[in-house]
């Protein structure tokens, strides 16, 4: 039975909260709500007393039949049971108005806390989860949320029905109501026995729930390159497993609450047939009158409501519980990234300096064992090396979406770790190897960086870029709407984009990841344009993937494995005949203008231990 459960693993930030902390919390949100809940409070008690008045006024009626009053008291009767029934029914609809307002606010609260958690946690946050599992978090879980508090306060009015039952019935008849309660350990050990089980069993129905949704996620964003490589088969394949793991879950969960429901009826319905067997013999022996033994049958349904009623909505408030604890979990989420003050950056010159940086992702592999590295300001230094040599970690170091182990990262000579993240991030800029744009037009795009900068000041900075040439290409030049995602635009056209959104930010330090998709000729010599303006008098740190950038940069750092192996300008190292002329030979002596297929390899002069290594690969 164990595969069942497999993939629906607690994420690695998830954890657990006892009953009363998560009561506690779930209470905390309401605080500000107080005057909403304690009308509601009112009107379930209201409510309640309605409800126990009517097995009162019929147990009346018909003790009233055996006296010579009846048509008098009868009238009084149905008055009292109309008018009870009526404001009944008002102090309900009060009741769940004002409950759905409350619980409406508390959602609404807890999804933005849910929403700005995510949008506060570091990069390797994203890394590790997938957002289909973080998506149904903050969505589904909230929503899940707000079924345990509408539950609970229907069961607190019943809770409050069984008391005011259960006192009635001990004035009329302490003995039988004593009789009738016989059975209430027995229905409490089921109901507690169960909780155990059943936290457990939602707990995996959400996750397998969590589990489709990512499945489902990937498979769209990745639609392209699955129907590109003829994938579909293998995704649906995929899917289907999820999907049935979902299923069994489901149906175990299922099984396990509908299993537990009727016997709690049983043992309820054991309690009925002893009251209305004692009952009776207690009214043929005349020490009890037909009303009171009506009184008793009809509470003893009320009795036991409130206990049957939490096991058979014991799903969902479990659902709730759990979900309410992924949520708070989400919430409490440790970051990963930890800032040792908040100082503000106004302004940044742009010095970086790696001292003895120790960086990994986890305990598999190291990525950075000892980097040492000093970029001055306005320098632009390319990274070239072979992937995986640590090129984009070294960036996002830089952009502190990750926490380095060991070693300084200093800017302007201080400790990066003592900055006010939000402040240093606007003196970023950031240019991805994949532009994201969002939905709306260029000209939006572009204000991304300043929402407050004029029509003007937008058109500014595109005209900047290449000349502005690359409007005139567009349908509608800056108003062109771009599509989700951009897909609306072509590759160049979205990097031309990127690029003047960071020209409008005017960053000190620049990291930009070039874009490794190759684009025609005009559109290059535009985002060569557009860098030229957006790297002069900045730092920037460029991961390499044209020549023409790695020729334009002041340094060129190449890296392998984690290490610095050479550094200088392209001519000096292309001299050298080391290993960036080896990367020259692999990966960028095709794009240069004098490329000739098969021939002008640049001679390199390996090392003799890499010789060596290159040898043992040749001959395996
Ligand atoms: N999020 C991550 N979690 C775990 N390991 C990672 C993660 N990102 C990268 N790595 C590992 O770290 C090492 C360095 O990766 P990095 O992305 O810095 O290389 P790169 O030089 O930028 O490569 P490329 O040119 O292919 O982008 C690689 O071995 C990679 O597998």
């Amino acid at each position: 039975m164990g595969f069942i459960l497999e993939g629906l693993d607690a994420e690695a930030y998830d954890r657990s909260y006892s009953d009363r902390q998560l009561i506690g919390r779930i209470i905390s949100y309401f605080r500000p709500h107080l005057s909403l809940m304690l009308s509601v409070a009112g009107l379930i008690v209201l409510n309640s007393v309605m409800d126990t008045a009517f097995p009162v006024l019929i147990s009346q009626s018909i003790d009233t039949m055996v006296t010579d009053k009846v048509m008098q008291t009868a009238i009084w009767l149905v008055v009292f049971i109309l008018l009870a029934a009526v404001f009944s029914w008002t102090c309900n609809l009060f009741r769940q108005w004002f409950t759905a307002r409350a619980v409406g606010n508390v959602v609404l609260q807890l999804r933005k806390d849910a929403f700005s958690s995510v949008m506060s946690r570091d990069m390797s946050f994203f890394d590790e989860f997938t957002s289909g599992k973080i998506v149904s978090r903050v969505t589904s879980d909230t929503d899940s949320f707000a079924t345990v508090v509408t539950l609970t306060l229907n069961l607190l009015s019943q809770i409050l029905l069984f008391l005011l039952v259960a006192t009635i019935l001990f004035f009329r008849n302490w003995q039988l109501a004593l009789l009738a309660c016989i059975i209430l350990p027995a229905i409490i050990v089921v109901a507690l026995g169960f909780r155990y089980i059943a936290r457990r069993a939602t707990r995996n129905a959400q996750r397998s729930l969590a589990r489709v949704n990512a499945n489902v996620q990937e498979v769209i964003s990745g639609i392209t390159v699955a129907k590109n490589f003829r994938q579909e088969q293998n995704m649906y394949d995929e899917f289907k497993q999820v999907n049935k793991q979902s299923y069994q879950v489901n149906v175990r969960s299922g099984f396990l609450y509908n299993g537990v429901f009727p016997v709690l009826v049983l043992i309820a319905n054991l309690g009925t047939t002893i009251v209305v067997y004692f009952g009776g013999q207690n009214v043929l022996n005349q020490t009890l009158s037909a009303g009171d033994w009506f009184l008793f049958v009809q509470g003893i349904m009320l009795l036991w409501m409130p206990v049957t009623s939490i096991a058979s909505f014991w799903s969902q408030f479990q659902l709730g519980l759990a979900a309410s604890e992924r949520v708070f979990a989400l919430l409490d989420a440790e970051p990963r990234v930890h800032q040792i003050d908040g100082q503000p950056v106004a302004q940044l010159r742009g010095k970086i300096e790696f001292q003895r940086l120790l960086f990994s992702y986890d305990d598999r592999q190291t990525v950075l064992p000892n980097f040492s590295l000093t970029i001055q300001p306005g320098e632009t230094v390319a990274f070239v090396g072979h992937t995986g040599a640590g090129k984009s970690s070294i960036a996002k170091l830089v952009a502190r979406f990750y926490e380095f182990q060991g070693g300084q990262l200093l800017i302007d000579g201080h400790d990066i770790r003592s900055f006010d993240l939000h402040d240093y991030h606007r003196r970023l800029g950031i240019v991805p190897q994949i532009p994201f744009l969002f939905s709306g037009t260029v000209a939006d795009n572009i204000r991304y960086a300043h929402p407050d900068a004029t029509y003007e000041q937008v058109e500014e900075v595109a005209k900047r870029i290449g000349g502005g040439d690359w409007l005139e290409a567009l349908p509608d030049g800056l108003q062109t709407e771009v599509g989700e995602t951009g897909k609306a635009l072509s590759m160049g056209q979205r990097q031309l984009v990127a690029l003047a959104r960071v020209l409008l930010q005017d960053p000190a330090i620049i990291i930009l990841d070039e874009a490794t998709a190759s684009v025609d000729p005009l559109t290059e010599a535009q985002i060569q344009e557009g860098l030229d303006v957006i790297l002069q008098d900045r730092t920037a740190i460029v991961i390499a993937h044209r020549l023409s950038t790695i020729k334009h940069a002041d340094r060129i750092i190449v890296l392998n494995r984690g290490h610095m192996v050479e550094e200088g300008n392209h001519e000096a190292l292309m001299q050298r005949g080391g290993h960036y002329s080896q990367l020259y030979n692999t990966y960028f002596r095709h794009q240069s203008p004098d490329y000739k297929p098969g021939e002008g390899f640049v001679p390199v002069l390996l090392p003799v231990e890499e010789e060596e290594e290159q040898e043992q690969a040749t001959l395996h």
